[in-house]
């Protein structure tokens, strides 16, 4: 829970009502799976594919989150399910996938955005800690591509895949844990875009930069008061930004796309201030001067 007990990101019914480019029939009589579904944005690509036609399964550790997504979902009369689903377990995950197929006949989209990390300098990583972050981000995607991999190619039939993941190209302080992991899914992804085009099977990953989610109830509140200036607009992204990105991927508009990385993090990769744990002396410039 929060230091300081706050709530972070956009209600159901801001999400219901949110403005999006995309059409009502983009996804007409398909079916999407969001692991991390009722989280902040695995709630918003929920949303937004419902909107766009797409009977939505949403899965997650908590049954009471899910339950209360798929309440809000059914009440503004889309079609959605909730499944409880630890994606770090093999087992739990095939089993999943077989029970989706049987309830569902078909799976078109799969969205990965099950995942976290806790704030950390490395050199005081326990074991324990370490596994449970590329357990969840690197292995537990993975089990999740490939059942929804190895099912597309027994229907004969492909699919595509979306994996959230953390921009990776410079050194972000206190998640070096996460950075190994998102960094080990984007060679994933780029390789089976490649191994698995001949079955149809489109695999991409979206970068968010600092989008407000619950999520961010690990960091501290000095942590989060430096989000904004993690990127060139001064600002935070919303769980809506990275879903219009999810949308673009999954609809026929992302049909060409394959093997790709979509940074949405307000040019973050190319300028700002990214500290998870707070600002360490060592950086502080402006005393040196
Ligand atoms: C360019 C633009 C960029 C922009 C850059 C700025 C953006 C930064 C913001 C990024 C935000 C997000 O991604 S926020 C959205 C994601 N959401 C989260 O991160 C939510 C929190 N994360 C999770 O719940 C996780 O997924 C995960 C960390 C893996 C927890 O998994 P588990 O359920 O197994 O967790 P636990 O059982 O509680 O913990 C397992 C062990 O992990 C370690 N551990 C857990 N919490 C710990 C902690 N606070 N400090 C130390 N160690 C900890 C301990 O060893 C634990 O064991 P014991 O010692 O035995 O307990
Ligand atoms: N918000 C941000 O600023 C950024 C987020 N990201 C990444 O985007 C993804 C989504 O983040 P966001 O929505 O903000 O975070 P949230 O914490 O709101 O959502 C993540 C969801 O993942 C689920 N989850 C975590 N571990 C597991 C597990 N082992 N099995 C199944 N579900 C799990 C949680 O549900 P439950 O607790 O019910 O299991 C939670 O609802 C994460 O990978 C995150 O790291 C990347 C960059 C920035």
């Amino acid at each position: 829970m929060a230091e300081d007990g706050q709530r972070f990101g956009l209600s159901d019914a801001e999400l219901a009502a949110h403005r999006t480019v995309f059409a009502g029939d983009a996804m007409e009589g398909q079916v999407a799976v969001i692991s991390g579904g009722a989280g902040g944005i695995g709630r918003a690509v929920a949303w937004l594919y419902a909107r766009m036609g797409a009977r939505v399964v949403v899965t997650g550790r908590k049954q009471e989150k899910l339950d209360a997504l798929v309440a809000a979902l059914t009440e503004a009369g889309h079609a959605a399910r909730g499944e409880v689903l630890d994606v770090r377990s093999r087992e739990s995950v095939d089993a999943f996938w077989t029970r989706v197929w049987e309830a569902e006949g078909r799976v078109d989209t799969l969205v990965n955005s099950a995942g976290g990390q806790f704030p950390q300098a490395a050199i005081d990583f326990s074991p324990k800690g370490w596994d449970a972050v590329i357990n969840t981000n690197l292995n537990g995607t993975w089990h999740m591509m490939q059942a929804a991999a190895q099912r597309w190619r027994d229907a004969g039939k492909g699919g595509n895949i979306v994996n959230i993941v953390v921009v990776t190209t410079h050194g972000l302080y206190g998640v070096a844990h996460t950075i190994a992991a998102r960094s080990g899914v984007i060679g994933l992804s780029k390789s089976v875009a490649v191994e698995w085009a001949p079955l149809g099977i489109r695999v991409n990953c979206v970068a968010p930069g600092a989008i407000e989610t619950e999520g961010w109830n690990v960091y501290t509140e000095a942590a989060r008061a430096t989000y904004p200036k993690t990127n060139p607009m001064m600002r935070v992204g919303s769980a809506w930004d990275i879903a219009e990105a999810c949308g673009y991927l999954a609809a026929p508009s992302g049909g060409y796309v394959t093997g790709e990385v979509l940074t949405v993090d307000g040019g973050g990769q190319h300028w700002g201030e990214t500290w998870t744990t707070g600002k360490p002396d060592y950086f502080r410039t402006e005393d040196k001067a």
